[in-house]
């Protein structure tokens, strides 16, 4: 007789990683979350850049389950710690059950015993095998070794598999209880501490999934096992009517091949419709007891559709779906039931069929190609979703719409709700290709991550109540809006009126807990009033780590700023400096321009903004240099034609306009002060061996602030033709090229009559000052007031630019500033501005029809028309002199 439960040994064969990047790693999901890591926050690192406040960080800390703090814990297994990562199980089908069941009378038949389709029952027959070969064996709890056919392996060079890494390998002896009690219990525990879950059996047909899932009455299987559980926890509680359960179960199955159907398997429902993920009038029968349910399932199941096939004589050929609903029963009327629901979830896949194997022909055909296509969708979500999470980068794909059943359930297979598969394989030689593509299918799957699933709170039983708790605890589950309620029906709990604890307070809890564990809430109004020890421990222990890590990420942050703040500060210091040296530099700089104004206005030229020419506007400086009795007019010059004037026989030209930048505000003045100026008409000017000075009896004083400081800019030229428009002597040059520039400056005008080499040239009128140099650079310093100071300059010699360059001394203006030592290259530049023409012939006789001089005598009298402005500014010179 053959052993079915302990199948021989795979034979030795060399372990050759056919696809090693499918093949199964230890299950992640055994790491244990870690709380965040604070150290890892650098302040440094982060000084310019402050990331945003980890709060769902913090929020989703998991503490340590107290394992003495509830009996129901699901630290009783292993998988509690696996909680974050999606569970693979593998179960392996006992081999030769049909020879077990050939080899007795024949009426024992435990396959789908539970429960029996009347239909089928009848048509199933037990079919007799040879014995064959297993093609897999259990190597441990966690991994398999695939073998493949020695035909297989001669033929097509297939080589052995391993496959590991799963959450727990159950070998064909493992009964349902060991079963359940491992892969079902954590998530009915869950369920029961208001989590939804998923139990999901793939596997190729007559693998065993319906077997798994429903049993049979001998060996019930995990939704009869499950049901149970929970009616007797239910029922140890003292608060068992706190919670109503609902059941319903429909299937999905192939509309002629065509399209998809929903059938409610409930009794007297029939069609469903889906919109979106949400079926439409699907029936929920509230269940008391596990009788109840299990009668409803038996019927349910009977409405299933099933045939036979070559692989099973009684195969589903529909994805069967069925769903426990657990509602609180104490809710106030605002409280959405939904939202406080939690389904668990277990579908009973159809198993896909190669149609080599099944020889499926004709509805059965298509019913193969309906489940096979579901199966397909199912695979490709879930790989989509682990590449998604292995690259965030790659966008989820949208797989789950090519089916009903994926539709439905979308949510786990998006990794927002945690779900368990349960994978079914047999042993035997010939179905090696359907196990090893179901195990190279679905062996990634267990590295898919739930990270958005949150862990549960509280448990049914463990009784923590919301009142009862301090204060404090209670603000900090509450939202501020709660408070005044708390407070009302607060107090320390003890002693309280049970029906006055507010079932509202289901929306009182922190949304983190609501939104995933919306049973939470109610367990803890309505179950009794004396919390658990442990329970309250672990909630604070939990409060406890969050607010520390709160206080610590806080810490960090706060400190981040300040380094910011310090680093902003010494900037700030650093400008505020910067800002003060600025303000000296510029307290500096207007003492300068104070200083140069002064200077300016006491060499009498001035400055007048346009309509500025009172003197009441005029600065103090102004007229603190100007005590004396001179007597100053201001001529406005519009434009540069203004300057061009003939003063008697003499032009006067600035020709430069660049001398004169903004003539519009320049104002020229002819100063009365000339007077004092006297130069007789023997008085000459030296500046050179060409050079011929002038002196009528008149100053032009042509001074522009900026001429002066940069007298570079200044050209004042006189032409050949020019030169011979006025009868004078001056001594022409012969053509342009030969110009005679005149420099004025700030210097001390000094002039020599006796050094001029020009005695003959045209008598100088006193009261007059006319410079007219050539090649020379003489220094015009602003003449003072002083009448007796300005006859003595002009007894001094003229210097050339070659000798005031070393002889310069400081010369004080008449406000005793110092002029000419702060800037002695000033003076020493070569005159290149002024052309004066040559003006020895002005005579205020000829003007008025006196003709003085032989030069005034030759004059034409068309000649002596001069332009409107040279007979304004001669008459006005005339009456100062006359003054
Ligand atoms: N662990 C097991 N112990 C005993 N019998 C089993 C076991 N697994 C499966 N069987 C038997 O194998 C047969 C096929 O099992 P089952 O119908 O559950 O396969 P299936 O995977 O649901 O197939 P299908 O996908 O076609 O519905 C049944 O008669 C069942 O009783």
């Amino acid at each position: 007789m053959v052993e079915i439960n302990s199948p021989p040994p795979c034979p030795n064969t060399v372990t050759i990683r056919r696809n090693p990047h499918r093949r199964a790693r230890a299950t992640p999901s055994t790491q244990i979350p870690l709380p965040i890591p604070l150290s890892s926050v650098s302040p440094s690192s982060t000084l310019h850049q402050i990331p945003p406040f980890p709060i769902q960080d913090i929020l989703s800390l998991e503490v340590p389950q107290n394992p003495n703090s509830d009996n129901l814990s699901i630290s009783e297994s292993p998988s509690q710690s696996e909680s974050e990562n999606l569970k693979v199980f593998l179960r392996v089908r006992p081999l030769a059950l049909h020879h077990q069941n050939t080899g007795q009378t024949g009426k024992a038949r435990t396959k789908n015993a539970w429960p029996q389709n009347p239909i089928t029952k009848k048509a199933s027959k037990p079919k007799s095998k040879k014995k064959s070969e297993i093609c897999i064996s259990v190597n441990d709890a966690h991994s398999v070794t695939l073998c493949p056919p020695k035909t297989l392996q001669d033929a097509k060079r297939i080589k052995t598999e391993v496959y590991e890494g799963f959450s727990h390998v159950f070998s064909s002896d493992s009964s349902q209880d060991e079963v359940f009690g491992k892969m079902v219990k954590p998530l009915v525990d869950d369920f029961l501490r208001g989590k939804s879950g998923m139990l999901a059996a793939l596997g190729p047909s007559g693998s065993g999934k319906t077997h798994t899932v429903f049993g049979s009455p001998r060996e019930p299987g995990m939704l009869p096992l499950a049901l149970h559980q929970i009616f007797s926890r239910t029922e140890g509680c003292k608060n068992q009517l706190s919670r109503t359960f609902y059941l319903s179960m429909f299937e999905i199955c192939s509309e002629r091949g065509k399209a998809e159907r929903i059938l409610d398997l409930s009794p007297d429902v029939g069609d469903l419709s889906m919109q979106q993920s949400i079926t439409k009038r699907l029936q929920e029968v509230a269940i008391s007891d596990v009788q109840q349910a299990e009668s409803l399932i038996a019927r349910g199941m009977l409405k299933r559709a099933t045939a036979m096939t070559n692989s099973n004589s009684q195969s589903s050929r529909s994805q069967c779906i069925i769903n426990i609903r657990s509602t609180p029963n104490k809710m106030d009327k605002e409280v959405d039931l939904q939202s406080n629901s939690a389904v668990l979830t277990i579908v009973d896949l159809a198993g896909a069929e190669r149609e080599k194997r099944t020889g499926n022909q004709g509805a059965r055909l298509l019913e193969s190609n309906f489940i096979n296509n579901t199966s397909m969708v199912f695979g490709l979500c879930l790989r989509s979703l682990l590449e998604h999470q292995k690259n965030p980068k790659k966008p989820l794909q949208k797989h789950f719409q090519n089916s009903l059943l994926t539709r439905y359930l979308r949510d786990y297979l998006e990794g927002k709700k945690r779900m368990t598969l349960i994978l079914t394989v047999k042993s035997e030689e010939e179905d090696f290709l359907d196990s090893s593509f179901l195990l190279r299918q679905a062996s990634p799957y267990m590295k898919i991550k739930f990270d958005n699933v949150k862990e549960p709170v509280n448990s049914l039983c463990t009784k923590r109540h919301f009142q009862t708790l301090p204060t404090v605890e209670r603000l900090k589950r509450m939202k501020l809006s709660s408070f005044e309620a708390c407070l009302t029906n607060g107090g320390n709990g003890a002693g309280e009126n049970k029906e006055e604890a507010p079932p509202a307070k289901i929306r009182e809890v922190e949304p983190h807990n609501c939104s995933s564990h919306p049973t939470t809430a109610i367990l803890e109004v309505n179950d009794d009033r004396r919390p658990e020890e442990g329970s309250t421990e672990l909630e604070k222990e939990r409060m406890n780590m969050i607010m520390q890590s709160f206080a610590k990420v806080l810490w960090n942050v706060l400190k981040e700023y300040k380094e910011k703040l310090k680093v902003a500060e010494s900037q700030i210091q650093i400008l505020n400096e910067s800002l003060a040296d600025e303000k000296m530099r510029r307290s500096e700089l207007e003492n300068d321009l104070t200083d140069l104004k002064s200077q300016f206005l006491c060499q009498k030229v001035v400055f007048l903004d346009k309509g500025d020419e009172s003197s009441a506007n005029r600065p103090a400086e102004h007229e603190r240099c100007h005590q004396t009795d001179v007597h100053e007019e201001y001529f406005p010059l519009e434009n540069i034609e203004d300057l061009f004037c003939q003063v008697g026989n003499v032009d006067v030209g600035i020709a430069s306009p660049l001398a004169i930048p903004n003539s519009e505000e320049q104002h020229y003045r002819l100063n009365a002060g000339v007077s004092a100026l006297n130069l007789d008409e023997s008085d000459q000017i030296a500046g050179g061996p060409s050079s011929d000075i002038n002196v009528t009896n008149f100053d032009v004083v042509i001074a522009s602030p900026l001429a002066i400081q940069n007298s570079e800019e200044q050209h004042y030229q006189v032409t050949d033709q020019e030169c011979e428009d006025f009868p004078c002597n001056v001594e022409c040059v012969e053509d342009r090229k030969d110009l005679k520039h005149v420099g004025i400056s700030d210097i001390p005008f000094n002039m020599d009559a006796s050094d001029s080499g020009s005695s003959e040239s045209v008598a100088n009128p006193p009261n007059s000052l006319l410079v007219i140099a050539n090649d020379a650079c003489y220094s015009v310093e602003g003449y003072q007031s002083d009448n007796e100071d300005s006859e003595e300059r002009l007894d001094q010699p003229i210097m050339s630019e070659e000798d005031v360059a070393p002889e310069s001394e400081p010369k004080l203006n008449a406000c005793g500033k110092t002029l000419s030592a702060e800037k002695p290259k000033r003076r020493l530049l070569p005159a290149s501005s002024i052309l004066l023409k040559n003006i020895n012939s002005l005579d205020f006789e000829d003007e008025n029809g006196k003709s003085k001089g032989t030069r005034g005598e030759k004059l034409a009298p068309d000649e002596r028309n001069r332009t409107q402005g040279s007979i304004s500014l001669l008459r006005l010179l005339q009456s100062h002199r006359r003054l």
